[in-house]
């Protein structure tokens, strides 16, 4: 048995309110004690999911002069493609390791109302900067647009069913997520032909810095890990069909930490894995609104405590963890 709990949340889409209750329950459950689950059921349609690893794989197979004309442009920016041994999670959390062994290609917002002002760099900084898409695959826009929308929709639900599982309105989250700042990336995994650096991973321990992050994986050799309450380093195993969720850094400070924002980290494939050992993950992290101020719960401080993070924005919260990755990677 895994230690990440497979919950089904078919009933998100229903209308049976303690069907939903029940969700949030087993959600709170999760939040709790580990900080990631794999939903099932969770109605995103398949054929969306094999398209975008198509176009996905089409782009990270061109040739690298190709991917660099749509790099990343600055290490706040993220957007665009990142080559293999650019950046280094771990680096988020002040820990130096040798850079990780992945490339990525990252979108923002793809439904954005440019004549609106709230939009405009000048108020909104780095966080709803344009998109920039590769001339091929010529359907990576559109491809990626439908999933991001999918995960956009998804994560709403499991927005709201989180409200449910801590007692809160149903609606209690959506006037911080109505204009969210998340971000859709593929990240790839190469084969490695030679080994790796000590210490160096396919990506660094970390922790997610939003509301909450959605991934599909590959079953293929060097996978997710999470770091359990017990200090050890368990794989997430891959459930056909399914989605792993993660808990991110403002859900935890929500609520004080009674949910987990667990660390994680995707291992490099050991010697004794044979054969093609490249992977590539779909990564979604959903992110609230650069203005929404992430403050803790009043039920999840007892009387006479204090919170344990002081209010911040998700904006700057985003903005100093880019900001820690530049800093140490110097
Ligand atoms: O590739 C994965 O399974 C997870 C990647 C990840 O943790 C991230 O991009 O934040
Ligand atoms: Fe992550």
């Amino acid at each position: 048995m895994s230690v990440v709990p497979i919950i089904d949340v078919a009933a998100l889409k229903g209308d049976d309110e303690d069907a939903k209750n029940e969700v949030g329950k087993a959600l709170d459950r999760a939040g709790r004690e580990i900080g990631f689950f794999q939903i099932v059921d969770h109605g995103v349609p398949e054929d969306v999911i094999t398209e975008m690893y198509r176009v996905s794989d089409e782009f990270f197979a061109l040739p690298d002069d190709e991917k660099q004309r749509v790099r990343q442009p600055t290490p706040d920016a993220v957007r665009g493609y990142s080559s293999v041994g650019q950046q280094a999670f771990s680096y988020s959390e002040d820990i130096a390791q040798p850079r990780d062994l992945h490339e990525k290609f990252d979108v923002g917002p793809v439904d954005v109302d440019r004549t609106d002002p709230y939009f405009s760099p000048d108020l909104s900084g780095p966080h709803f900067l344009p998109n920039s898409w590769p001339e091929r695959p010529e359907d990576m826009e559109e491809i990626w647009t439908r999933y991001f929308r999918e995960m956009n929709d998804l994560s709403r639900r499991l927005m709201g069913a989180f409200a449910r599982g801590l007692d809160l309105d149903p609606e209690f989250f959506a006037a911080t997520i109505d204009r969210d700042i998340s971000m859709l990336r593929a990240i790839n995994y190469p084969h490695l032909d030679q080994p790796p650096l000590p210490g160096q991973m396919r990506a660094g321990a970390h922790t997610d810095y939003g509301s909450l992050t959605i991934v599909r994986q590959e079953d293929a050799p060097g996978g997710l890990e999470v770091f359990t309450q017990d200090g050890d380093w368990v794989p997430v195993p891959v459930v056909p069909g399914a989605f792993v969720v993660n808990i991110g850094d403002l859900m935890a400070q929500w609520t004080n930490d009674l949910w987990i924002s667990t660390r994680h980290r995707v291992r490099p494939p050991t010697p004794d894995d044979s054969g093609d050992t490249r992977r590539m993950s779909l990564v979604f992290f959903h992110q609230p609104n650069y203005d929404a101020v992430i403050e803790c719960l009043p039920s999840c401080v007892a009387a006479g405590e204090q919170p344990r993070y002081a209010p911040i924005t998700s904006g700057d919260h985003l903005t100093q963890k880019f900001e820690k990755t530049i800093s140490l990677a110097g």
